[in-house]
């Protein structure tokens, strides 16, 4: 569980085709941000690389060994914040992941999650978009320990339409899940916040989900709103759709609080239907 109040900063990142740029702009930001007095710092998915599956193997890069996962680490020594490093096209052998690195502040390796349920969809007139074209799935879930704070669990995107990673996450003792993800324009406006604010409710956790920014000119039209979502399910902070960095504390008397006023966790009928944190 939380175990102190956490000052967590989103980052809404504008992306663009030059990685190199986009690495300093990341820096640019994350610094801004610890230098907020943020603890615990979020970019969005796939950040160093614009979001087209065409680009992924052009961008990617070996993990944790590759040019952007030691700029990472290197980035949360430098500002003493965790980092959780957004997701990035991932090289291993002959196949490409949807992978996301996060680093505590002293620049250790804290977790490597590679997108579990790869973003296939295909909205006759709106939006077609194939990830297994060029990426394979993860296999496995992610939770981290952030030292002095407790447990998170990790999900890119996708990932959180799937609601058994979450429960799996806080039955194991995650006081938060962390989405960086980038819905879109067609799939955003309905789902992003009900999705977040469902993880959230279903689970009596912290959410938070990190995008983009929106960039009309990219063949991808991210929906921005990164947003904060308490174990109530009431939006701590939300983004629009420009670059920003939003901020929300994490106080742990809310997940206290409403675990005590309405304590499902303690009321499931697992004699009915099966516990899914149970393999
Ligand atoms: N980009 C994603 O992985 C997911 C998404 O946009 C959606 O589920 O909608």
């Amino acid at each position: 569980m939380l175990r102190q109040p956490l000052k967590v900063a989103l980052v809404q990142l504008k992306v663009g085709a030059d990685k190199a740029a986009n690495l300093a702009h990341a820096k640019a930001k994350v610094s801004e941000a610890a230098s907020h007095g943020a603890k615990l710092v979020v970019l969005p998915e796939c950040w160093n690389s614009p979001y087209a599956v065409t680009a992924f193997p052009e961008y990617a890069e070996e993990v944790p060994t590759g040019e952007t996962s030691e700029f990472l680490a290197d980035l949360a020594k430098s500002t003493g914040v965790f980092l959780i490093g957004g997701s990035i096209p991932e090289k291993d052998g002959d196949k490409y992941y949807n992978t996301s690195v996060s680093y505590s502040p002293s620049g250790q390796l804290l977790g490597k999650h590679r997108k579990i349920h790869l973003f296939d969809i295909d909205v006759p007139g709106k939006i077609r978009f194939k990830e297994s074209d060029i990426l394979s799935p993860g296999n496995t879930e992610t939770l981290i320990d952030l030292e002095g704070y407790g447990k998170v669990g990790l999900g890119i995107c996708y990932d959180i339409r799937f609601p058994e990673l979450a429960a799996r996450a806080a039955r194991r003792g995650a006081f938060a899940m962390i989405y960086p993800g980038a819905f879109n324009t067609t799939t955003g406006p309905l789902h992003w916040q009900l999705l977040a604010r469902s993880r959230a409710v279903d689970n009596q956790v912290f959410v938070l989900v990190d995008s983009p920014a929106r960039d009309m000119s990219s063949s991808y039209h991210a929906y921005g709103h990164s947003q904060a979502v308490d174990p109530w399910g009431a939006v701590l902070t939300e983004a629009a759709e420009d670059e920003c960095i939003v901020y929300a504390t994490l106080d742990p008397a809310a997940i206290a609080d409403v675990r005590q006023s309405i304590p499902v966790s303690s009321q499931r009928r697992f004699d009915v239907y099966p516990d899914v944190s149970k393999k």
